[in-house]
Protein backbone atom coordinates (compact mmCIF):
# COMPACT_ATOMS: atom_id res chain seq x y z
CA UNK A 1 0.00 0.00 0.00
CA UNK A 2 1.58 3.79 -0.50
CA UNK A 3 -0.13 6.97 0.22
CA UNK A 4 -0.69 9.96 -2.18
CA UNK A 5 1.74 12.26 -1.03
CA UNK A 6 0.65 15.91 -0.94
CA UNK A 7 3.93 17.17 -0.98
CA UNK A 8 4.89 20.87 -2.98
CA UNK A 9 8.07 22.09 -3.60
CA UNK A 10 9.32 25.21 -1.83
CA UNK A 11 6.30 25.21 0.88
CA UNK A 12 7.89 25.62 4.56
CA UNK A 13 8.51 22.19 6.73
CA UNK A 14 6.18 22.70 9.02
CA UNK A 15 3.57 22.69 6.31
CA UNK A 16 5.38 19.81 4.59
CA UNK A 17 4.79 17.80 7.91
CA UNK A 18 1.06 18.55 8.59
CA UNK A 19 0.10 17.75 4.88
CA UNK A 20 2.28 14.25 4.82
CA UNK A 21 0.35 13.63 8.52
CA UNK A 22 -3.18 14.66 6.96
CA UNK A 23 -2.52 12.42 3.61
CA UNK A 24 -1.26 9.53 5.48
CA UNK A 25 -4.27 9.28 7.73
CA UNK A 26 -6.78 9.88 4.43
CA UNK A 27 -4.69 6.97 3.27
CA UNK A 28 -5.37 5.02 6.02
CA UNK A 29 -9.54 5.73 6.06
CA UNK A 30 -9.43 4.95 2.27
CA UNK A 31 -7.73 1.48 2.50
CA UNK A 32 -8.62 0.44 5.97
CA UNK A 33 -5.57 -1.25 6.69
CA UNK A 34 -5.76 -4.82 8.00
CA UNK A 35 -3.27 -4.34 11.90
CA UNK A 36 -2.74 -7.65 13.72
CA UNK A 37 -2.07 -7.13 17.08
CA UNK A 38 -0.36 -9.37 19.86
CA UNK A 39 -1.20 -7.24 22.65
CA UNK A 40 -1.52 -6.93 26.43
CA UNK A 41 -4.70 -8.05 28.13
CA UNK A 42 -5.16 -4.08 29.36
CA UNK A 43 -4.86 -2.19 25.83
CA UNK A 44 -7.20 -4.62 23.80
CA UNK A 45 -10.06 -2.84 23.76
CA UNK A 46 -8.47 0.94 23.65
CA UNK A 47 -6.24 -0.57 20.95
CA UNK A 48 -8.50 -2.11 18.63
CA UNK A 49 -10.90 1.10 19.19
CA UNK A 50 -8.05 3.53 18.51
CA UNK A 51 -7.43 1.44 14.73
CA UNK A 52 -11.22 1.64 14.10
CA UNK A 53 -11.70 5.30 14.86
CA UNK A 54 -8.87 6.03 12.46
CA UNK A 55 -10.13 3.84 9.39
CA UNK A 56 -8.01 0.94 10.14
CA UNK A 57 -9.33 -2.80 10.77
CA UNK A 58 -8.09 -4.48 14.27
CA UNK A 59 -7.82 -8.26 14.66
CA UNK A 60 -6.49 -9.07 18.22
CA UNK A 61 -5.38 -12.78 17.09
CA UNK A 62 -2.64 -14.65 18.85
CA UNK A 63 -2.61 -17.75 18.92
CA UNK A 64 0.40 -20.12 17.62
CA UNK A 65 -1.33 -22.52 15.44
CA UNK A 66 -3.45 -20.09 13.21
CA UNK A 67 -0.30 -17.33 12.69
CA UNK A 68 1.28 -19.31 9.64
CA UNK A 69 -1.93 -18.56 7.71
CA UNK A 70 -3.27 -15.49 9.31
CA UNK A 71 -0.42 -13.08 9.61
CA UNK A 72 1.36 -12.94 6.12
CA UNK A 73 -2.51 -11.41 4.88
CA UNK A 74 -1.93 -8.89 7.05
CA UNK A 75 -0.68 -5.43 6.40
CA UNK A 76 1.21 -4.73 9.40
CA UNK A 77 1.33 -6.38 12.57
CA UNK A 78 2.12 -4.58 16.70
CA UNK A 79 3.45 -6.92 18.91
CA UNK A 80 3.16 -5.96 22.88
CA UNK A 81 4.91 -7.32 25.24
CA UNK A 82 2.66 -5.80 28.26
CA UNK A 83 1.57 -8.74 30.51
CA UNK A 84 3.96 -11.49 29.29
CA UNK A 85 3.91 -14.79 29.81
CA UNK A 86 6.29 -17.56 28.22
CA UNK A 87 3.36 -19.14 26.81
CA UNK A 88 3.08 -15.97 24.80
CA UNK A 89 6.50 -15.67 23.94
CA UNK A 90 6.30 -18.18 21.26
CA UNK A 91 3.39 -16.66 19.02
CA UNK A 92 5.19 -12.97 19.04
CA UNK A 93 8.53 -14.62 17.71
CA UNK A 94 6.48 -16.47 15.02
CA UNK A 95 4.37 -13.78 13.72
CA UNK A 96 7.36 -11.30 13.99
CA UNK A 97 9.23 -13.67 11.60
CA UNK A 98 6.54 -13.90 9.33
CA UNK A 99 5.51 -10.56 9.42
CA UNK A 100 9.46 -9.77 8.23
CA UNK A 101 9.39 -12.97 5.60
CA UNK A 102 6.48 -10.98 3.79
CA UNK A 103 7.42 -8.01 3.55
CA UNK A 104 4.75 -6.90 5.98
CA UNK A 105 6.08 -3.95 8.87
CA UNK A 106 6.02 -5.21 12.57
CA UNK A 107 6.36 -2.47 15.23
CA UNK A 108 7.18 -3.63 18.48
CA UNK A 109 6.49 -2.30 21.88
CA UNK A 110 8.53 -2.73 24.66
CA UNK A 111 6.63 -2.54 27.64
CA UNK A 112 8.60 -1.89 31.11
CA UNK A 113 11.08 -3.74 29.15
CA UNK A 114 13.51 -2.83 32.38
CA UNK A 115 11.31 -4.28 34.96
CA UNK A 116 13.03 -7.82 35.25
CA UNK A 117 15.72 -9.89 33.46
CA UNK A 118 12.96 -12.24 31.99
CA UNK A 119 11.26 -9.23 30.19
CA UNK A 120 14.48 -7.27 29.12
CA UNK A 121 15.61 -10.96 27.40
CA UNK A 122 12.18 -11.41 25.73
CA UNK A 123 12.64 -7.76 24.32
CA UNK A 124 15.93 -8.29 23.33
CA UNK A 125 14.93 -11.16 21.21
CA UNK A 126 12.44 -9.51 19.81
CA UNK A 127 14.51 -6.47 18.82
CA UNK A 128 16.48 -9.57 16.86
CA UNK A 129 13.71 -10.16 14.51
CA UNK A 130 13.93 -6.99 12.66
CA UNK A 131 10.79 -4.15 13.82
CA UNK A 132 10.59 -1.82 11.33
CA UNK A 133 9.48 0.70 14.27
CA UNK A 134 10.23 0.16 18.16
CA UNK A 135 7.72 2.50 20.25
CA UNK A 136 8.31 3.04 23.74
CA UNK A 137 8.21 5.42 26.61
CA UNK A 138 11.75 7.13 27.88
CA UNK A 139 12.62 4.68 30.45
CA UNK A 140 11.46 1.19 28.22
CA UNK A 141 13.56 3.30 25.50
CA UNK A 142 16.48 3.58 27.71
CA UNK A 143 16.54 0.13 29.36
CA UNK A 144 16.42 -1.35 26.00
CA UNK A 145 19.11 0.26 24.44
CA UNK A 146 21.78 0.05 27.72
CA UNK A 147 20.25 -3.78 27.56
CA UNK A 148 20.25 -3.52 31.16
CA UNK A 149 17.38 -4.14 34.24
CA UNK A 150 16.49 -0.77 35.43
CA UNK A 151 15.05 1.07 38.77
CA UNK A 152 11.25 1.18 37.53
CA UNK A 153 8.05 2.18 37.60
CA UNK A 154 6.58 -1.05 36.04
CA UNK A 155 4.65 0.32 32.84
CA UNK A 156 4.74 4.40 33.38
CA UNK A 157 7.99 6.19 32.67
CA UNK A 158 10.06 7.85 35.43
CA UNK A 159 11.90 9.78 32.20
CA UNK A 160 11.42 12.29 30.11
CA UNK A 161 11.36 11.64 26.66
CA UNK A 162 14.18 14.34 25.64
CA UNK A 163 16.33 12.04 28.11
CA UNK A 164 16.06 9.18 26.04
CA UNK A 165 17.10 10.70 22.89
CA UNK A 166 20.69 9.28 22.57
CA UNK A 167 19.19 5.94 23.59
CA UNK A 168 17.04 5.85 20.84
CA UNK A 169 19.41 6.96 18.54
CA UNK A 170 21.88 4.37 19.38
CA UNK A 171 18.90 1.86 19.32
CA UNK A 172 18.09 2.54 16.02
CA UNK A 173 21.42 2.55 14.88
CA UNK A 174 22.12 -0.92 16.80
CA UNK A 175 18.75 -2.20 15.50
CA UNK A 176 17.63 -0.95 12.14
CA UNK A 177 14.50 0.08 13.60
CA UNK A 178 12.55 4.11 13.60
CA UNK A 179 12.78 3.95 17.40
CA UNK A 180 10.22 6.37 18.73
CA UNK A 181 9.62 8.02 22.40
CA UNK A 182 6.57 9.24 23.75
CA UNK A 183 6.33 12.17 25.99
CA UNK A 184 5.41 15.62 26.19
CA UNK A 185 7.32 15.30 23.29
CA UNK A 186 7.19 12.74 20.92
CA UNK A 187 10.85 11.73 19.94
CA UNK A 188 11.71 9.97 16.69
CA UNK A 189 14.32 9.14 14.86
CA UNK A 190 16.65 6.85 12.45
CA UNK A 191 20.02 6.80 14.38
CA UNK A 192 20.83 10.66 12.90
CA UNK A 193 18.14 12.66 11.72
CA UNK A 194 15.71 13.43 14.89
CA UNK A 195 12.06 14.93 14.73
CA UNK A 196 9.94 15.32 17.55
CA UNK A 197 6.16 15.59 17.40
CA UNK A 198 4.47 18.67 19.74
CA UNK A 199 1.31 17.04 20.25
CA UNK A 200 -0.67 15.54 23.48
CA UNK A 201 -2.39 16.72 26.41
CA UNK A 202 -0.59 14.99 29.73
CA UNK A 203 -4.40 13.87 30.77
CA UNK A 204 -3.33 11.20 28.31
CA UNK A 205 -0.66 9.30 30.42
CA UNK A 206 -3.77 8.89 33.25
CA UNK A 207 -6.05 6.81 30.51
CA UNK A 208 -4.02 3.30 30.65
CA UNK A 209 -2.66 1.61 26.96
CA UNK A 210 -2.74 5.24 25.35
CA UNK A 211 0.98 4.27 24.54
CA UNK A 212 0.29 0.90 23.22
CA UNK A 213 -2.53 2.42 21.00
CA UNK A 214 -0.74 5.19 19.65
CA UNK A 215 2.05 2.32 18.75
CA UNK A 216 -1.19 0.38 17.25
CA UNK A 217 -1.59 3.67 14.95
CA UNK A 218 1.62 3.63 13.81
CA UNK A 219 1.77 0.48 12.28
CA UNK A 220 -1.16 1.38 10.70
CA UNK A 221 0.14 4.30 9.29
CA UNK A 222 3.76 2.70 8.19
CA UNK A 223 1.43 -0.19 6.66
CA UNK A 224 0.10 3.02 4.22
CA UNK A 225 3.70 3.90 3.69
CA UNK A 226 6.52 1.46 3.93
CA UNK A 227 9.18 3.82 1.96
CA UNK A 228 8.49 6.55 4.75
CA UNK A 229 8.63 4.84 8.15
CA UNK A 230 10.19 7.98 10.16
CA UNK A 231 7.66 10.27 8.36
CA UNK A 232 4.60 7.73 9.31
CA UNK A 233 5.70 7.13 12.63
CA UNK A 234 5.69 10.72 13.47
CA UNK A 235 2.55 11.52 11.66
CA UNK A 236 0.62 9.15 13.90
CA UNK A 237 2.04 10.07 16.96
CA UNK A 238 0.95 13.71 15.84
CA UNK A 239 -2.44 12.87 14.96
CA UNK A 240 -3.27 10.80 17.97
CA UNK A 241 -2.09 13.93 20.36
CA UNK A 242 -4.40 16.35 18.22
CA UNK A 243 -7.17 13.63 19.23
CA UNK A 244 -5.97 13.69 22.71
CA UNK A 245 -6.28 17.93 22.16
CA UNK A 246 -9.60 17.86 20.94
CA UNK A 247 -11.03 15.62 23.24
CA UNK A 248 -9.60 17.54 26.09
CA UNK A 249 -11.57 20.19 25.02
CA UNK A 250 -14.97 18.14 25.98
CA UNK A 251 -13.19 15.89 28.67
CA UNK A 252 -13.76 16.15 32.59
CA UNK A 253 -11.60 14.20 33.79
CA UNK A 254 -9.22 10.48 31.65
CA UNK A 255 -12.38 8.63 31.53
CA UNK A 256 -14.10 11.06 29.20
CA UNK A 257 -11.57 11.79 27.47
CA UNK A 258 -10.65 8.29 26.75
CA UNK A 259 -13.85 8.80 25.09
CA UNK A 260 -13.62 11.55 23.11
CA UNK A 261 -10.42 11.33 21.97
CA UNK A 262 -11.83 8.21 20.29
CA UNK A 263 -14.54 10.38 19.01
CA UNK A 264 -12.15 12.95 17.58
CA UNK A 265 -9.68 10.60 16.40
CA UNK A 266 -12.75 9.27 14.18
CA UNK A 267 -13.71 12.91 13.40
CA UNK A 268 -11.04 14.61 12.77
CA UNK A 269 -10.96 16.48 9.39
CA UNK A 270 -8.06 18.06 7.03
CA UNK A 271 -8.42 21.64 8.59
CA UNK A 272 -7.77 20.43 11.80
CA UNK A 273 -4.96 18.63 11.44
CA UNK A 274 -3.02 21.66 9.14
CA UNK A 275 -3.50 23.44 11.79
CA UNK A 276 -2.74 21.97 14.67
CA UNK A 277 0.08 19.22 13.54
CA UNK A 278 3.49 20.36 15.03
CA UNK A 279 6.02 18.28 13.81
CA UNK A 280 9.69 19.85 13.89
CA UNK A 281 13.22 18.49 13.13
CA UNK A 282 15.09 18.34 16.60
CA UNK A 283 18.53 18.03 14.39
N1 LIG B 1 3.32 15.28 29.17
C1 LIG B 1 2.63 14.97 28.07
N2 LIG B 1 2.02 15.95 27.35
C2 LIG B 1 1.33 15.64 26.24
N3 LIG B 1 1.16 14.38 25.74
C3 LIG B 1 1.75 13.38 26.41
C4 LIG B 1 2.51 13.61 27.59
N4 LIG B 1 2.99 12.42 28.03
C5 LIG B 1 2.55 11.49 27.15
N5 LIG B 1 1.81 12.06 26.18
C6 LIG B 1 1.12 11.35 25.08
O1 LIG B 1 0.39 10.29 25.67
C7 LIG B 1 0.43 9.13 24.86
C8 LIG B 1 0.95 7.94 25.66
O2 LIG B 1 2.30 8.14 25.92
P1 LIG B 1 3.04 7.51 27.19
O3 LIG B 1 4.45 8.00 27.15
O4 LIG B 1 2.25 7.77 28.43
O5 LIG B 1 3.00 5.97 26.78
P2 LIG B 1 3.17 4.68 27.67
O6 LIG B 1 3.92 5.01 28.94
O7 LIG B 1 3.71 3.61 26.84
O8 LIG B 1 1.63 4.37 28.02
P3 LIG B 1 0.87 2.97 28.26
O9 LIG B 1 1.92 1.99 28.72
O10 LIG B 1 -0.17 3.28 29.30
O11 LIG B 1 0.26 2.54 26.99
C9 LIG B 1 1.29 9.48 23.65
O12 LIG B 1 0.44 9.82 22.57
C10 LIG B 1 2.09 10.71 24.13
O13 LIG B 1 2.39 11.59 23.07
C1 LIG C 1 -1.15 -1.38 33.25
C2 LIG C 1 -0.50 -2.39 32.41
N1 LIG C 1 0.14 -3.47 32.94
C3 LIG C 1 0.69 -4.28 32.02
S1 LIG C 1 0.44 -3.73 30.44
C4 LIG C 1 -0.45 -2.39 30.99
C5 LIG C 1 -1.05 -1.41 30.06
C6 LIG C 1 -0.23 -0.18 29.89
O1 LIG C 1 1.01 -0.42 29.34
MG1 LIG D 1 3.64 1.60 27.20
Amino acid sequence: MESESNYKEGEPEATMWSQKAWALLSTVRSQSPLIQCITNFVSMDLMANTLLSAGASPAMLHTLEELPEFTPQVHALCVNVGTLSAGWLPAMKLAAELAHKSGKPWVLDPVAAGASSFRLKACLELVELKPTVIRGNGSEIIALAKASVEPTKGVDSSHESTDAVESAKSLAQASGAIVAVSGAVDIVTDGKKVVGAHNGVAMMTKITATGCSVTALIAAFVSVDQSHVLEATASALSVFGIAGEMGMKMANGPASLRMHLIDSLYGIDEACVLSHAKITSLS
